[in-house]
């Protein structure tokens, strides 16, 4: 394809003057009512943003000391008075004693980040129902999933989603700007119907972690029942053997790994199902079959349960030898090779082992080490899984997986070979997303970040209203902001498997999965 094609973002990002009036860079104010936990760090974390901040309060002079000098400190009317965009840091028992501002606070930005104490399966949101009491101002869904501390101490790669949600597209968007200032990732998660959904994921604890339990238990179970059959069972009907003593451990031990390299497997392989979709769709951006995506979206838990059981295996493994049982084992051994005269065998009177003893020792090292070290690259993997924990789900619901896995394989496929894989494809048709020309994000002043594109126009049950995030991983790579940015891809004329064929000579050729290649670069689907 063109290398001017290449160069070119898909989507500028808009310097004129469309930033809004709170922008750091055009002086704007950002206004926060309530003086608690949430909203002091909140006020630090504009400030050092490059934010104006004012503060509202029932009693200013009372807190006047908790906050940082720069952050204006007022009544709540001045504060609603001064600032076109509110973070409303109140609980929702409290919100009623705005009522009185409501005049002042008509056409103004309210954005709500309360929490709940219980998961609200039913009935209206907190959001919903700042909504009802100021029907003249735009109320904004976001930053509930981020704790007082995560603001202070800085977004870390576990939990840098701010999910936001609100009914006025443009207030969204200004609110994703101002997200993406503090060093979040704003998610859009479309109109205010889904604040509920919001509220509740901080409360969730362990989401998505039934199904990878209970696959991992039935696996546990049936993997114990052949080896039990095979260890056990058999060796006592055929041979009268009475080896049930390996029930409680070595029998344990011997599932453990099975059931450790089943689930890595089923980490895996949705990745390549994905790849294939994508490219027999020649696109990434529509939404994966509801299985796919529910096993996408299951890989991070199913990883961290195979590591756990890789994990009980090497403790196991290590404590076998040290029981009294193997010890009785070894010396009755012993004395059974003694009764047998394999002392005989030795020269100087037992001072050295003999050759033929050696070779035994050496076998018996080896095959000591060897299952450690067949389990190596099992554990690579397997830690790999690690950096990908977020400490709230991705976005659930209708294409999250997709969305996440979108995600990743930008993020993680080097930019050298994403060049190399597209260049043995077809040119990609390009056209920017509709109506990206309008969107426009307050954010501090410096070079603008490469816009990441959502879903495509095609793209018709609502995966393209995905947020745009800005590509870091095109700008930490020798400011190739803007190269590679392949959003939406015509259905491709090759057959597959020549497409497949051409991918894996790309692979090989960049020697993927070679034991110097970055762990998971080689085991994602090529980005398309
Ligand atoms: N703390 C956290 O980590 C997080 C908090 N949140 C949400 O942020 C919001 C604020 O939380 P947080 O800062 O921890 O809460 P705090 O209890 O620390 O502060 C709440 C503020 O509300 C005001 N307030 C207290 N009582 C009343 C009242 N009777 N009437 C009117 N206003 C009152 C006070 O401000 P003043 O006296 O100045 O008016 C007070 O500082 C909550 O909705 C919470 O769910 C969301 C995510 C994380
Ligand atoms: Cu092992």
């Amino acid at each position: 394809m063109p290398e001017s094609d290449m160069a070119r973002p898909l989507l500028e990002r808009d310097h004129g003057g469309s930033v809004g009036p709170w922008g750091p860079s055009s002086g704007g104010t950002v206004g926060i009512l309530g003086t608690g936990d949430f909203a002091r760090s909140l006020a630090t974390c504009l400030l050092c943003s490059g934010f104006k901040v004012v503060v509202g309060s029932r009693n200013p002079k009372r807190n006047a000391g908790i906050f940082p000098a720069e952050a204006e400190l007022m009544s709540q009317e001045e504060a609603v008075k001064r600032a076109e965009l509110l973070f409303v840091a109140l609980y929702k028992e409290h919100y009623c004693t705005l009522r009185s501002l409501a005049g002042p606070l008509a056409h103004k930005i309210l954005i709500d980040v309360s929490n709940n104490q219980e998961v609200n399966t039913k009935g209206e949101s907190n959001a919903e129902y700042l909504a009802s009491l100021f029907p003249h101002s735009t109320v904004v869904k976001g930053f509930n999933v981020v704790s007082a501390w995560a603001l202070q101490s800085g977004p870390k790669d576990g939990n840098k989603q701010v999910l936001l949600c609100s009914n006025c597209p443009e207030a969204r968007s200004h609110v994703a700007g101002i997200a993406r200032s503090l060093g979040f990732t704003p998610v859009d998660m479309g109109s205010l119907s889904s604040a509920r959904e919001i509220e509740n994921i901080p409360l969730r604890l362990l989401p998505f972690w039934k199904v990878p339990l209970v696959l991992a238990l039935g696996l546990f179970l049936f993997f114990y029942l052949y080896n039990f059959v095979r260890a056990v069972l058999h060796p006592y009907l055929i041979e009268n053997q009475n080896k049930f003593y390996k029930m409680p451990l070595e029998l344990l031990n011997i599932t453990l790994p099975c059931v450790s390299y089943v689930l890595l497997s089923l980490v895996y392989v949705p990745g390549v199902l994905a790849a294939f979709y994508q490219l027999r769709r020649g696109t990434k951006y529509r939404r994966f079959p509801h299985w796919l995506d529910q096993w996408l979206l299951h890989r991070k838990q199913i990883g961290l349960v195979s590591f756990f059981c890789a994990c009980l295996h090497a403790l196991y493994s290590l404590s076998l030898p040290m029981r009294r049982s193997a010890r009785y084992l070894l010396i009755s051994d012993a004395v059974k090779q003694v009764g047998e005269g394999g002392s005989g065998r030795r020269v100087g009177g037992g001072a050295g082992l003999a050759h033929g003893d050696l070779r035994i020792v050496w076998h018996h090292g080896a095959r000591a080490a060897l299952p450690i070290g067949r389990h190596l690259p099992a554990l690579r993997l397997q830690l790999t899984q690690l950096e990908r924990i977020h400490l709230h789900p991705v976005p659930a619901g209708p294409g999250g997986a997709a969305r996440q896995h979108a995600a990743h394989t930008r993020l993680r496929m080097e930019p050298g070979l994403r060049r190399k894989v597209l260049q043995v494809l077809p040119a990609p048709h390009l056209h920017p997303h509709p109506g990206g020309a309008q969107r426009h994000y307050p954010g501090p002043s410096g070079p603008a970040p490469a816009l990441r594109p959502p879903q495509a126009d095609a793209d018709p049950q609502g995966l393209g209203e995905e947020e745009l995030r800005p590509d870091h991983d095109a700008q930490s790579h020798g400011g190739s902001a803007g190269k590679f940015q392949h959003p939406v891809r015509r259905r491709c004329p090759l057959p597959l498997w020549v497409q497949l064929s051409r991918i894996y000579c790309v692979y090989l050729s960049q020697g993927m999965g070679g034991p110097t290649h970055k762990p998971t670069g080689g085991l994602l689907p090529p980005v398309l």
